[in-house]
């Protein structure tokens, strides 16, 4: 991911200011190499680095850090800052009736950012609908339909006609009861006239309120000359940043939003219609950072949660909290784990864990915990419910009849069993705290955040 090393170079030159009350030139060469170097390998562009380098540069040596500051902390709050100006705002994007159309070169991802556009837009309590006008790719009204279908969103599309804006105006209609219109559009290998002439008619006919343009992070500094010419025939009004689970670097993206005057609007995480996040620069930047993401790790949280809820109406996981924690109450917590996302996604929003700790697990303690949580899983779905209700009654003979339902060993499901007590005694210390413990307990996580000091004055930091 874009900086996605500038947490650890960071860290090490920032490391080096430990202890001392005041930053000399050479410390703020430093650091600002550091993060030059960091920037131009992740494919952003040379003039906005240099401008970043010279706003950090400026500020660190002449601003005085506040009282109580040490010289480490006053010079990342100032990167951070700066990080967050270049990148800025978020796109606006309001919850209510309006047309979106997407525009970008093939294989960007247009068509999968429709539907998991429209999967956010329900989720808002918003009725979206999807119109896929790509009569250019055989294969890309099949898969709008279905990725809408995986969504539950309306979804126009024409796979006998060849006019994509015939097919704009027929969708509009069709699907006039819905509240937000995503037009998804063809892209080409390159940007071509005829493409931008189509676009151009099909903008004419549908007059979106917000046109964005898709960017796979891979992108590099051809993003340029995109952004510029997509700018310069419909107007864009923001970025969409997807493939951002891979390795891509993602900088080009940043010089598109530079280039079209415009700001991010949502980042593409995955290949399933749940994988988008609305872009947040504070929470993208202290992510990156290693500062942890802790709003969209309890947004994350509350949604997997209330759809594992709503799935199961007898489970309360309030009731949980006051009463005993049985291993029905784990498994619909495992449940609403695997909702989150992939693990590595999740870890990166913990603070403390991301670019930090998360980089010193060995490779394969992902896979591990993977698989174990599989296994489980497994084991679970073998026990009667009076079992999972009441672990008490699991006995020799239970847990072999477990085993070989499950076709795990004895071993795994004793393992099972006693990290279902270890959570159980967790959960009754829980109980028994008052607020106050828990505002205590909040704050130790704070300050464990990313190994990056005490972040005095940055927000939730
Ligand atoms: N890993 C990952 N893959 C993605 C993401 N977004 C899209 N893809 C994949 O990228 C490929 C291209 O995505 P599409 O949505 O078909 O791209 P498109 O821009 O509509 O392509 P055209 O219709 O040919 O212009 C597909 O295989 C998608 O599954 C993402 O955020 N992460």
């Amino acid at each position: 991911m874009v900086l996605d090393n500038l947490g650890s170079s960071l860290r090490g030159s920032l490391d080096k200011l430990r202890g001392k009350s005041r930053i000399d030139e050479d410390d703020v060469q430093e650091i600002v190499k550091e993060i030059q170097r960091s920037l131009l390998s992740a494919d952003v562009d040379v003039s906005l680095v240099m401008d970043l380098s010279d706003s950090i540069k400026t500020r660190a040596l002449e601003e005085e850090p506040p009282g109580g500051t040490s010289a480490r902390d006053h010079v990342l709050k100032i990167v951070y800052e700066e990080l967050v100006s270049l990148i800025g705002e978020s796109t606006e994007i309001p919850l209510e009736s309006q047309t979106i159309m997407l525009a970008g070169l093939q294989g960007s991802g247009k068509t999968t950012t429709s539907a998991k556009m429209a999967w956010w837009f329900s989720k808002k309590g918003l009725r979206p609908a999807v119109i896929q006008t790509d009569t250019f790719r055989p294969g890309a009204y099949d898969q709008a339909k279905q990725m809408c279908e995986r969504a539950e969103v309306d979804f126009y599309g024409d796979p006998d006609c060849d006019d994509p804006v015939q097919i704009a105006r027929e969708g509009l209609e069709a699907t006039e009861d819905a509240d937000v219109h995503i037009v998804d559009t063809a892209g080409r290998h390159a940007l071509e006239d005829d493409l931008i002439a189509e676009i151009e008619e099909i903008e004419g006919v549908v007059q979106p309120d917000l046109n964005l343009l898709v960017l796979d992070a891979a992108i590099g500094q051809g993003a340029k000359e995109q952004a510029q010419q997509f700018d310069e025939s419909i107007g864009i009004g923001g970025v969409v940043i997807t493939k951002l689970d891979g390795t891509a670097k993602g900088g080009g993206a940043l010089t598109a939003v530079n280039e079209t005057d415009s700001s991010i609007a949502f980042l593409g995480m995955g290949e399933t219609v749940q994988d988008i996040e609305r872009f947040e620069p504070n929470g993208f930047i202290s992510r990156l950072l290693g500062m942890g993401d802790l709003k969209q790790l309890s947004e994350r949280v509350e949604r997997a949660m209330a759809e594992t809820t709503a799935e199961d109406e007898d489970w309360d996981p309030e009731e949980m909290m006051k009463g005993s924690f049985t291993l029905k109450d784990m498994q619909k917590q495992m449940e609403a784990m695997n909702k989150m996302g992939p693990l590595d996604q999740v870890l990166d929003m913990i603070p403390g864990l991301g670019g930090g700790l998360k980089d010193q697990l060995p490779d394969d303690a992902m896979d591990v915990t993977k698989d174990r949580m599989r296994s489980f899983e497994i084991i679970m779905d073998s026990m009667t419910d009076e079992e999972l209700e009441n672990p008490r009654i699991i006995g020799a003979s239970r847990v072999q009849r477990i085993a070989q339902g499950s076709g795990r060993d004895e071993e795994t499901i004793q393992e099972l069993l006693e990290q279902h007590r270890m959570m159980e005694r967790t959960i009754k210390q829980f109980q028994g705290m008052g607020d106050g413990d828990m505002q205590r307990m909040m704050k130790k996580m704070q300050q464990q955040g990313g190994d990056m000091g005490g972040m005095g004055g940055m927000g939730p930091f």
